[in-house]
């Protein structure tokens, strides 16, 4: 216990896994968490008067039950004994070897395979954040900095297990990015410009970091050294591929904010069951090609030349349909190269692993050629960044049995003819039969006894067995070692001397089988960089196909990209619903066209569940689609590159911020109304409607117009239940009135959901209520209090206040006098004062100095 106690004040928060002979064994705290996540047994001892809670389990089951550790969040320090408890007459030297959290990890029951597990680590500077992201199982080490808004972003798309943090920084992240997140928190010096440069030039073995571009990334660097820092703490050295850090280049990517890739349920659905659009149109059958697609989805491109190389690809895959079939034979055969060669980097890797890399590297000859024979240039590109790793594979080839096992310890690992050592032994231990038969013919003929027995047992090893007939027959020179009912067992010299033979072969066989097969890692180790280079071509290459197979199972089409700013889709449809109408049911699609001169804001009206938000969604769907370098569910296509899309849906909640969710809703729409450009594609769904109705029209009002009027010009989706929203084409040019077209029946409405031009008359919501099997009382009683609304204040009546506000003062960037002063006027005239919180007002006061300081950059 006094090892144990000493070992354990040094990872005072990690739960402790002691090994004690075959056990690892937990003790108190320990032992309860241990207990109660493992669901195994709780006991006592006595230890020196006080009860100590204990539970163990046996060594063998390590990999059972540390993933279950590692999941319930927990770090796990496991605790080896460092030497043979045979050769030491005084306690078990012990240590920690490895100190696995749900951050870093290395174990195949920990990690999935089909997604990256990231380490991450922020830090706040003074102007700017800097993150650090790592995945040890990959090697992919990354890095940005930028504002609390692009960091968060990061956070959303890469969903790190864990997060490092500086100890005083800790509620300022809760503050900025939320309570969600594993943290981990580090002592602040950790997080010093010197020691970071140190640990990052020490690992990468550079003077300077300025190869790497990252180098006038001041708060990245100091998140890449807490990682690094952290790797040494959890006791893992060994990390040659790490072998690079990377930027992540932002202004690369379309701009989606956290909202727009919540909205889009791009890969996380709000709701349990409702598919995700990775789920629809991941087709990749590599563990690593899945992992790339998720990148792609979150990363998707804006670069004109890029997007149409991935085009041109998947299109010469969906015409050449013979190839893509012999490819992802291939592929398939391909295991997760990317985790098997940062294995090897750790010393991980068993020799069954080193066989499935070999047979890996085999599949990938195949496929250069294929692609490097190919007409396309896109295809053919590829080729070039595969290397066949030759001399690697014939090596393990020559070295390893092919059905060799993940234990080394078992043997049967190194292939017969790699060393004659080895050879000569195997040839002693299995030529022990014969030689044990030869032997046996001899004695029994020499003693005159016909059933003689050689076998072994545990105790004293090899013996003859003679049965008690024969007894008196025994020469006088075999040792009896035991007496059994019907026979007796002695030993002989020559068997003795046999045995240790033997078993001293067998012994020499293990230890060279695992000093060759070391040496075999070690001198894999030079392949690292190649094996990387190849897992990124297969994971490219997979994500192409995976995209030429989906468009091939649903009819998608290629875009046409151009460095227009229009959009116009034909018959575009909604990947993701599309997939999931009941049998006999067709999706309906609709035309989309958006454009700065004509067609800049579509007010989409029509009754709930027609499908307006559906038709919102769709759009943005299509241009990432296209941006990933996927053909798209439509006609036709052609698409002016997008380079931000931004969604708001009204009312959504966001309780666990603790703001009002109409709060929530203006906060975000001002997110989008201080961020447009040229390229910009918003999305708006009935935005206002979190608030009284004549408040929400209002809103929405002068929502669409700021839009209308910004030099921006951003292409706007605009869905509402306000009709009245209609009037606005009449005064703005550029906004154009839609609606999702219904069919009224007697008492029920039919769905046509499809989009044709011009307004809708009402919002059929009573309708829905009803479809939703609202009782008939409820109904009844809704439609006779809308006929009293509409009778005592008409819409046209609202509609003509809002002409006359609009005639009034219609809102300026530049005609005002002074426009700031007006819209600071704006912001604060319906202000109530006495119900305003306090949190509310340094809101509104940070708004307005936001105003300012804009105004300010844009006078300068
Ligand atoms: N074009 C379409 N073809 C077939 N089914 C569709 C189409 N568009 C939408 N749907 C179906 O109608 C349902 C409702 O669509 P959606 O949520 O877009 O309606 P909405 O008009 O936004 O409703 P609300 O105003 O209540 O939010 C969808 O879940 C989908 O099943």
């Amino acid at each position: 216990m006094q090892q144990y106690n000493s070992i354990k004040t040094r990872y005072p928060d990690a739960l402790l896994l002691f090994r004690v002979g075959d056990f690892y064994e937990t003790f108190g705290e320990d032992a309860v968490k241990a207990a109660g996540i493992l669901d195994i047994i709780l006991t006592h001892r006595n230890n020196g008067g006080d009860k100590t809670e204990l539970a163990g389990f046996p060594h063998h089951a390590l990999n059972t039950y540390l993933p279950k550790l590692v999941r319930a969040g927990q770090r796990v320090a496991i605790c080896d004994q460092l030497e043979d408890p045979k050769q030491t007459k005084t306690i078990v030297k012990r240590g920690v070897t490895e100190l696995v959290t749900p951050g870093v990890a290395l174990n195949d029951d920990i990690l999935q395979a089909r997604k990256n597990n990231f380490l991450c680590a922020v830090h706040f500077g003074a102007r700017s954040t800097g993150i650090a992201l790592l995945d040890i199982s990959t090697g992919e080490f990354l890095t940005a900095e930028g504002n609390t808004e692009q960091i968060d972003k990061l956070l959303q798309n890469f969903n790190p297990s864990e997060i490092l943090i500086s100890k005083k920084e800790k509620n300022s992240f809760a503050e900025t990015f939320g309570r969600q997140w594993h943290l981990f928190l580090l002592d602040d010096w950790v997080f010093q410009e010197d020691y970071a440069h140190e640990s990052l030039n020490t690992h990468f073995k550079t003077t300077s970091l300025k190869g790497f571009g990252v180098d006038h990334l001041h708060n990245g660097i100091l998140a890449s050294g807490a990682v690094l820092h952290y790797l040494s703490e959890t006791r893992h050295k060994q990390l040659g591929h790490i072998n690079k850090i990377q930027r992540i280049a932002e202004e690369e990517y379309i701009w989606m904010d956290r909202f727009t890739i919540r909205n889009l349920e791009l890969y996380h659905s709000q709701h349990e069951q409702a598919v995700t659009l990775l789920e629809v149109i991941d087709k990749t059958l590599s563990s690593m090609g899945s992992r790339m697609i998720k990148r792609w989805l979150a990363l998707p491109l804006k670069n004109i030349a890029k997007i149409k190389k991935r085009h041109e690809a998947v299109a010469h895959l969906v015409q050449d349909e013979a190839m893509l079939d012999k490819l992802q034979g291939y592929i398939k055969k391909i295991a997760d190269l990317e985790r098997l060669i940062s294995k090897v980097a750790t010393g991980k890797i068993n020799p069954r692993e080193t066989v499935q890399l070999k047979n890996s590297l085999e599949a990938i000859i195949p496929i250069r050629q294929q692609l490097s024979e190919s007409s396309c240039t896109a295809l053919k590109k590829l080729s070039e960044g595969i290397s066949p790793c030759e001399a690697l594979g014939n090596r393990i080839k020559e070295m390893l049995m092919e059905e060799a096992g993940t234990h080394i310890q078992k043997g049967d690992t190194i292939a017969p003819g790699y060393s004659e050592e080895l050879d000569e032994l195997r040839n002693l231990a299995t030529s022990g039969k014969a030689y044990l038969d030869q032997m046996l013919e001899r004695e029994s003929e020499r003693t005159g006894i016909p059933s003689l027995k050689i076998a072994s047992n545990n105790v004293f090893g090899y013996y003859i067995e003679v049965r008690n007939t024969h007894k008196d027959k025994v020469p006088e020179e075999w040792i009896r070692k035991q007496t059994l009912v019907n026979a007796e067992r002695y030993i002989t010299e020559e068997l003795k001397e046999y045995e240790v033979k033997i078993l001293g072969a067998q012994e020499r066989i293990l230890e060279l089988e695992q000093q060759l097969f070391g040496q075999l890692v070690v001198w894999m180790r030079e392949y690292i960089s190649p094996v990387q280079q190849n897992a990124r071509a297969v994971a490219e290459l997979d994500c192409l196909c995976g995209f030429a197979q989906l468009a091939k199972e649903n009819r998608y089409v290629a875009p046409v990209m151009d460095d227009s700013t229009e959009i116009e889709i034909l018959n575009g449809r909604h990947p993701v619903i599309e997939k999931q109408l009941p049998p006999g049911k067709d999706y309906v699609p609709n035309d989309v066209i958006l454009n700065r001169d004509e067609q800049q804001i579509i007010m989409i009206t029509g009754p709930n569940m027609s499908g307006k938000s559906a038709l919102l969604r769709q759009t943005a769907l299509i241009v990432l689609l296209a941006q990933m370098g996927s053909f798209v569910p439509a006609d036709s296509a052609r698409i002016g590159v997008v380079d931000k899309i931004f969604t708001r849906v009204g009312a959504s909640d966001n309780i666990s911020m603790g703001e009002s969710t109409f709060m929530v809703e203006m906060n975000e729409t001002a997110t989008i109304l201080n961020n447009l450009s040229e390229r910009s594609l918003v999305l708006l769904d009935e935005i206002g409607r979190g608030t009284s109705t004549y408040d929400g029209i209002s809103i929405a009002w002068a929502i669409s117009e700021y839009l209308h009027e910004h030099p921006a010009r951003a292409k706007t989706l605009f869905a509402t239940h306000y009709h009245e929203l209609n009037e606005m084409s009449a005064t703005f040019e550029r906004i154009k009135n839609y609606n999702v077209s219904v069919k009224e029946l007697k008492d029920k409405v039919l769905f046509l959901r499809k989009l044709e031009p011009g307004g809708s008359e009402h919002s059929f919501g009573i309708h829905v209520a009803k479809m939703a099997g609202m009782p008939q009382q409820v109904i009844h009683k809704a439609n006779k209090i809308l006929k009293r609304l509409e009778q005592s204040h008409s819409s046209e009546e609202l509609t003509e206040d809002l002409n006359a506000v609009q005639n009034e003062m219609q809102l300026s960037f530049f005609n005002l006098d002074d426009p700031l002063l007006e819209q600071i006027k704006e912001e604060l005239v319906h202000l109530d004062i006495n119900t305003l919180t306090p949190v509310e007002a340094l809101m509104k006061l940070n708004e307005i100095k936001r105003m300012l300081s804009k105004n300010k950059r844009a006078s300068s």
